[in-house]
């Protein structure tokens, strides 16, 4: 078989080898003579799948390595017949640290314990979801808007609230949708000037969904109004073509890499192919154990004179701070000319981002910390040692 492939999807030949024979492309440069007489197509979501890319080819099965899937016409597959998996859920854990390390970082500029804080989760799915069991966990109050959910849990998980409570309440709004044009609840500029417009003053923004979720127009132009609001940004509109005069008024910016964990992309990789030996009738022998050994982290040792939030902020910030993204992505894009494509520099950085692994990869050991602390690690999914 022919697999045509994203070459950033991470252990390729590792898991595809044995399947067919890989070619790799940038994903941007996926195009339809590339996959012509490709079997299997591999992307992440940078590749828009649709009939312009498939009209003409031989591919009867598409695997995308992400959790988004709206880069993928789906119903042009579905009518196609062709197979079709993403990776539901493969990189939410890193989604959630990223969003938990912003509010530490936050916190500590603006001085405000975050677990005092009223959190605003939009979209309790995979990520929104594990971000929500997390703070309830950790004793934070919690509104959550997802109307889809809403109106098909037989047991509500939680109470949920309009998005207009949601806004008006929440000190901090955080994004967890998929980005979608049409159903009853489409995400498109889901907050568009109206809705950013109810934010509470002072409150925190937080999108790591999709760039389009929130119109960047509108958002700049309340910022430069003076609309007192700080916002987090991992994603864009217009990737990798980045509003450049958005950029300074945005507190913690980053690159599209908020579900980065190596842990993370490699859980896609391995959804999809599984998905695929289970399409064509395959075996599925190979293990992300034994391919690759992943970078180690040390073990971090806290004794009962640590403090909750000492204990709690020295832990995200070991494994992942999300400033060190935040201070590559401005000096980067600080070096190209004021009207420069930030297209390469964008793209390069996702390319060349570091092994960061997740939360539940370190452990911690504490010597008689109180069970409180020990609850706080637990919440975020860190790897307790009681010694
Ligand atoms: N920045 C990054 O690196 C990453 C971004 N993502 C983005 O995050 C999105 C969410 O990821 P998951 O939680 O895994 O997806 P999911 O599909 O598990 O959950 C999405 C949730 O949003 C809800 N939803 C849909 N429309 C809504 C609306 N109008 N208002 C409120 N809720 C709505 C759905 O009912 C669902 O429960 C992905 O679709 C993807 O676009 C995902 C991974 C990494
Ligand atoms: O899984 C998703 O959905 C994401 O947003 C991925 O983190 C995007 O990664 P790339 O496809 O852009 O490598």
């Amino acid at each position: 078989m022919k697999i045509v492939a994203d070459e950033n999807i991470p252990l390729l030949n590792a898991f595809f080898q044995s399947i067919g024979d890989i070619t790799t492309y940038p994903g941007r440069e996926i195009g339809p003579e590339q996959v012509a007489d490709a079997d299997i197509l591999l992307v992440r979501s940078v590749t828009q799948v649709n009939q312009t890319l498939l009209a003409n080819s031989s591919v009867r099965f598409v695997g995308t390595c992400t959790i988004g899937t709206d880069h993928i016409d789906l119903a042009y597959l579905e009518e196609q017949g062709i197979n079709f998996a993403a990776a539901p859920g493969c990189n939410a854990n890193a989604v959630v640290e990223y969003v938990v390390s912003v509010l530490d970082v936050l916190a500590e500029q603006q001085g405000f314990n975050w677990q005092d804080k009223v959190m605003g989760v939009v979209g309790k799915g995979n990520v929104g979801d594990r971000l929500y069991q997390a703070l309830i966990k950790l004793g934070v109050t919690c509104l959550v808007n997802d109307p889809i959910l809403e109106a098909t849990e037989e047991n509500e998980s939680c109470e949920y609230v309009s998005l207009d409570q949601l806004l008006a309440e929440s000190d901090i709004v955080t994004l967890h949708t998929p980005l979608t044009e049409a159903g009853d609840y489409p995400t498109y500029h889901l907050l568009d000037a109206a809705r950013l417009d109810q934010l509470k003053p002072n409150a925190i923004l937080i999108n790591a969904s999709r760039g389009a979720v929130v119109d960047n127009q509108a958002l700049m132009s309340s910022l430069l109004a003076g609309k007192p609001l700080t916002v987090a940004l991992d994603v864009w509109e217009q990737e990798p073509e980045i509003n450049r005069q958005l950029l300074p008024l945005i507190t913690i910016a980053t690159p599209h890499i908020a579900g980065y964990s190596v842990d993370g992309k490699i859980a896609g990789t391995e959804m999809v192919y599984r998905a695929i030996c289970r399409a064509f009738g395959l075996p599925s022998r190979v293990r992300v154990e034994g391919i690759k050994p992943l970078p180690k982290l040390k073990a971090l040792s806290f004794s009962s004179d640590a403090s909750l939030e000492e204990v709690l902020s020295t832990s995200i910030r070991s494994v992942y701070d999300v400033r060190q993204d935040d201070a590559l992505f401005r000096n980067s894009l600080r070096a190209l000319a004021e009207d420069a494509s930030t297209a390469q520099v964008f793209d390069s950085l996702r390319k060349h981002y570091r092994s960061r692994r997740e939360f539940s990869t370190v452990k911690i050991k504490i010597k008689k910390c109180s069970g409180k602390v020990s609850s706080a690690l637990k919440a975020l999914n860190f790897n307790i040692v009681t010694v």
